[in-house]
């Protein structure tokens, strides 16, 4: 029997959205049985940097602040150059999610330096695993997948609500891709302990 999946979710949030999302995504790898931490990168501390090294899967979230993840989210990702010249994250799962005001706003801008990212570090990216929804007359922006991206989870959050005018639709969205995330791992780790590999 497999251990369980770790997942860890390494993310930003300015002003409490992506925040929302980080907590979706939590929600659902627990319910597909993973364990899950949330690391706030602009906080971080040395045993959170563990959880990272430790984790099967890592999960990035950021706003999209100026068409790209937030400052302090690069100043992260900057900072794990080291872990990058050790390929100390290789083989990890990688998945990422984001936010912004606009319905398109350069979201995926944001989501493909995540890609990017996690193949610097010679992870393996999981995508969001979902059709589009309301991109026909008969859909509506209550589907899941409602503004259409691929990459990763995307939200869009008018720029004068608060937290918790994060639309459901856009929770549901992080929620669907925490649990791709527990699953696929689940079933990379159960690969592995198949095949006898350590990595
Ligand atoms: C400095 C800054 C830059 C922003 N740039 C963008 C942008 O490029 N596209 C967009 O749609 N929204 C942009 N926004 C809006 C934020 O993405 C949006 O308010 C988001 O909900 C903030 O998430 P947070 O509360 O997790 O920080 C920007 C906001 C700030 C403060």
């Amino acid at each position: 029997m497999s251990k369980k999946p770790s997942v860890v979710i390494a993310y930003y949030s300015g002003f409490g959205h992506t925040d929302v999302l980080a907590r979706a995504v939590e929600r659902g790898a627990v319910e597909a049985g993973a364990e899950v931490s949330l690391v706030p990168v602009d906080s971080i501390s040395d045993e959170q940097w563990r959880l990272l090294d430790e984790a099967d899967a890592i999960v990035f979230g950021s706003p999209t602040y100026m068409g790209s993840a937030a400052g302090k989210f690069h100043v992260f990702a900057e900072s794990t150059s080291k872990r990058w010249a050790s390929a100390a994250w290789r083989d990890k799962l990688g998945a990422g999610f984001t936010n912004a005001a606009c319905k398109a706003g350069d979201k995926h801008s944001t989501l493909a330096y995540f890609a990017t990212l996690a193949a610097q570090h010679q992870m393996n990216w999981v995508n969001l695993g979902l059709h589009p929804g309301w991109h026909t007359s008969a859909e509506s922006e209550n589907d899941l997948n409602r503004l259409g991206y691929f990459n990763g989870a995307a939200a869009s959050t008018p720029a004068d609500l608060p937290a918790e005018g994060v639309s459901k639709a856009d929770i549901a969205t992080a929620e669907h891709l925490g649990e791709r995330v527990a699953r696929h791992t689940a079933v990379v780790l159960a690969g592995r302990a198949a095949l006898g590999l350590t990595a």
